[in-house]
C-alpha cells in the first residue's frame, strides 16, 4: 500500500512556510485507513498492550481504531480544559506555537503496558509531553506509533532518546 500518495500536502498552512501533511485524506480512504491501522497494530499483537494512549485530536481517530484492533482500552491525552477529573499536565512547544496536554491522574495503573499513538511526529514536543504524562502515571510505554514522521524536525530521535521505541508508516523528508 502506497500510504504516502494518500496524504495531501497543503503548503503554507497554518502559517507561511509550513508544509501541512493532511492525514484526513488517508483516513477518508477506507482501504488505506484499515491497512494503516493493521500495519501499526499487528507488531504489538503479542505484547499484551492494555491501553492505547491517543493524543488530541487526530491521535484519537487512529488510537481508537488501534485500541479496538488490540483489544485494549483507550486513554485520551487531551488539550487543556477538556478532562473533567483531576489531571497531570505537561506543556510543550510546537512547530507553530505552544500548548499543553493533560491526562487523568488515574488514567494508567503503575506498570500498565501502554502504546502511545498520534497521527504525526514533527518536533516531538507533543509526543514528549505524552511520554512524560504516561511516566508520571508510571506506565510501561511499549512503543510510540505514528502515521507520519517528519525526520528533518528531529522528533522521532528526541523520543527515542527518552528510551521509547518509535515507529511510523511514512516519512516526509525535505519534500
Ligand atoms: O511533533 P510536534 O512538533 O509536537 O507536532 C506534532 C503534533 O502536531 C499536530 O497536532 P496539533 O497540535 O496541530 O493538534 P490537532 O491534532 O488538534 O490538530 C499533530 O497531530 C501532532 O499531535
Ligand atoms: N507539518 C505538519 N503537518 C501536519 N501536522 C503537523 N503538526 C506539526 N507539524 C505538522
Amino acid at each position: 500500500m502506497d500510504f504516502k500518495s494518500t496524504i495531501r500536502t497543503v503548503p503554507d498552512y497554518p502559517r507561511t512556510g509550513i508544509m501541512f501533511r493532511d492525514v484526513s485524506t488517508l483516513m477518508a480512504d477506507a482501504k488505506a485507513f484499515s491497512a494503516a491501522v493493521e500495519k501499526l497494530s499487528a507488531p504489538f499483537e503479542k505484547f499484551e498492550i492494555s491501553k492505547v494512549a491517543g493524543i488530541d485530536a487526530r491521535g484519537f481517530i487512529l488510537g481508537g481504531a488501534i485500541a479496538v484492533r488490540l483489544n485494549a482500552g483507550f486513554l485520551p491525552l487531551r488539550k487543556p480544559g477538556k478532562l473533567p477529573y483531576r489531571t497531570f499536565s505537561e506543556s510543550y512547544e510546537l512547530e507553530y506555537g505552544s500548548d499543553a496536554l493533560h491526562m487523568h491522574v488515574d488514567g494508567v495503573k503503575p506498570g500498565e503496558r501502554v502504546l502511545l499513538v498520534d497521527d504525526l511526529i514533527a518536533t516531538g514536543g507533543t509526543a514528549e509531553a505524552g511520554v512524560k504524562l504516561l511516566r508520571r502515571g508510571r506506565a510501561d510505554i511499549v512503543s510510540a506509533v505514528f502515521l507520519v514522521d517528519l525526520p528533518d524536525l528531529g522528533g522521532a530521535r528526541r523520543v527515542r532518546n527518552m528510551g521509547v521505541e518509535v515507529k511510523a508508516l511514512v516519512s516526509f523528508d525535505g519534500d
